[in-house]
């Protein structure tokens, strides 16, 4: 059976002018985790913000109580250099770091030690997450497939397994995108394989097209304008949550 629902909106959707009162007023509205979307200009063609930033908004959220409790600072990076600012998220309050699989593989980063590494490994990338105190997650565009994941889920130590794992509904980069359902099959077969894993789903996600990720099995939902958008953000948040539970038979 799936985990319980996680709902986290996308602050991309949020008002950048007012991010702090934004985030708070989410929270308020019942959001689980904040979900943080930090972009390069590079890895994805926008840009967003940093540290500094996430610092600030960090003050205006409750700091999680347990290992995946409210206030959970979901940091989804799109970004070309994920090893490289693992520490600087951390130490700006990050609570679960996800970086992208494609990134990880194509990364001329800098290693934890200093020194260039062309091609990082994304089970080291997990342990030195986990290392910094953080959760891990590992995100896939549409384009790259779940086999990609067997080696890093089955893997024996626990160190460089993933927390959670991030199937993109649309094409990073953007909120308001429409919903590729043609990415529920990855989804179907991770939590067919993985019944406990936290599978997160994001892109086009809204009262609309709950049903569908929820039958697959996503139990994480991360939707920007169907929540920031909505006249009533509460009543958006309680519908997510209750499909995605009433799906798992949890309600
Ligand atoms: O990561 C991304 C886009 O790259 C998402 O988090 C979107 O921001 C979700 O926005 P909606 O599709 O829910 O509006």
């Amino acid at each position: 059976m799936a985990p319980k629902a996680i709902i986290a909106p996308s602050i991309l959707s949020a008002d950048f002018a007012d991010l702090g009162a934004d985030c708070r007023r989410t929270m308020e509205q019942g959001a689980d985790w904040l979900h943080v979307d930090i972009m390069d200009g590079h890895f994805v063609p926008n840009l967003t913000f940093g540290p500094p930033v996430v610092a600030k908004i960090r003050k205006h959220v409750d700091k999680p109580s347990a290992k995946y409790g409210r206030g959970t600072f979901d940091c989804h990076m799109m970004i070309a250099e994920p090893k490289k600012w693992v520490k600087e998220f951390k130490n700006v309050g990050c609570d679960l770091y996800c970086f992208h699989y494609e990134a990880a593989f194509s990364s001329a980063a800098e290693s934890p030690e200093g020194k260039s590494d062309a091609k990082t490994n994304p089970k080291e990338l997990i342990r030195y997450i986990h290392d910094q105190g953080m959760l891990a997650g590992i995100a896939l565009k549409p384009a790259t497939g779940v086999e990609v994941l067997t080696e890093i889920l089955e893997s024996s130590d626990e160190k460089d397994r993933p927390d959670m794992v991030l199937i993109m509904t649309v094409e990073p980069g953007f909120g308001g995108q429409k919903f590729m359902a043609s990415e529920l099959p990855k989804v179907q077969e991770l939590r067919k394989k993985y019944p406990e894993l936290n599978i997160e789903v994001d892109g086009g996600l809204g009262p609309g097209t709950i049903d569908q990720a929820a039958d697959a099995g996503a139990n994480v939902i991360v939707a920007g304008s169907a929540v920031f958008g909505a006249k009533d953000p509460s009543e958006v948040i309680a519908l997510l949550r209750k499909t995605v539970d009433q799906k798992a038979g949890k309600l």
